[in-house]
């Protein structure tokens, strides 16, 4: 799925701090996003994903360490502020004035602004843009602050959490519309959910983050790599399981009299050995899901 030119803007962060008060949201994060990919930032509630976007896009300065985008401070950067867009599921937009009125000022501060892909993205999330923000249910302000994200085409894009009420249809209709446009117009993107499963098959990059620390930044298919599902019969699939003694259980599915085991090794792949005893099983390896390693990685600290 990589994009065929890649263009956006990079980020770093380098010994990040963000305190509120007692507070410590960020306590000395590292960590790159490469230009022209879909980064993933996940982690729990509370461990800082909001705070991180907030300080990549200078809405809050850091309390120590800095955020470089393309190299530079974004902090009060007029060459940056305008490519880099952050939306937020709060919305920041104008809630008493109408969806159109809201387009057209956003499209003032936007040079890579696309009226056409606006008025695509407001007919798949059937939005009457006849109509002042503050009318919207809460699943169509979150698809507005969508298309007002998309079709900024911000070299830099940040869209944090903002899919959370909207229906399932409508968020396959945001992953479908965000992938064909990005490979249309590659540039950096950084989603931040909760929904990794759903979001499994767009992401190029993966950055964790547990309690305000970077727990795990890595290409997603790498990250993948060190796990695998083993498919079979349930009574092969445990006598097998039973034997491999570098790998922890993920999750278990049973469907009749079969059965799925997700499995994480110790290393950045799975060893040879444990592969040839799957295999010389007759069971079948598979792709191991993100969200079970990231639900493993995130949860075992608490
Ligand atoms: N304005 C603020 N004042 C005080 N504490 C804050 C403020 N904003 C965030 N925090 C604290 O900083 C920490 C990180 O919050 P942040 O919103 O960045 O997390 P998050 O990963 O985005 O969480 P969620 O997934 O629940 O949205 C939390 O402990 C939160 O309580």
């Amino acid at each position: 799925m990589t994009a065929a030119t890649t263009t956006g803007l990079d980020v770093r962060a380098e010994g990040l701090t963000v305190r509120f008060g007692d507070t410590t949201a960020l306590d000395g994060v590292a960590l790159s996003v490469p230009a022209g990919s879909i980064t993933g930032l996940l982690g729990r509630n509370g461990s800082g994903k909001t705070t991180l976007l907030s300080a990549i896009a200078s809405f809050r300065r850091p309390t120590e360490g800095r955020v470089l985008v393309d190299g530079e401070d974004p902090f009060e950067n007029e060459r940056l502020m305008e490519q880099i867009c952050l939306v937020r599921e709060s919305g920041d937009v104008l809630h008493d004035e109408r969806l159109t009125t809201n387009l057209e000022y956003f499209a003032t501060t936007r040079p890579t602004w696309d009226d056409a892909l606006a008025e695509r993205l407001l007919e798949t999330f059937q939005l009457d843009a006849a109509k002042k923000v503050s009318q919207l249910s809460r699943g169509q302000r979150s698809a507005f602050g969508i298309t007002m994200g998309l079709a900024s085409r911000a070299p830099l894009t940040m869209l944090d959490e903002v899919h959370l009420g909207m229906d399932a249809p409508s968020r396959y209709a945001f992953y479908d519309a965000l992938l064909e446009d990005y490979v249309a117009h590659p540039r950096t993107i950084v989603l931040s959910s909760h929904l990794i499963s759903e979001l499994d098959r767009l992401l190029e990059h993966v950055v964790v983050l547990d309690r305000g620390s970077v727990l795990l930044t890595s290409d997603a298919d790498d990250l993948r790599a060190r796990g695998a599902t083993i498919t079979g019969r349930t009574e092969d699939v445990d006598a097998t399981v039973r034997t491999l003694d570098d790998v922890t259980v993920l999750s278990e599915h049973t469907l009749g009299s079969t059965k799925q085991v997700a499995v994480m090794g110790q290393g950045a792949r799975l060893t040879p050995a444990t592969t040839s005893a799957v295999r010389d099983a007759g069971l079948e390896l598979g792709q191991v899901e993100l969200q079970d390693l990231v639900v493993h990685l995130t949860g075992r600290k608490s």
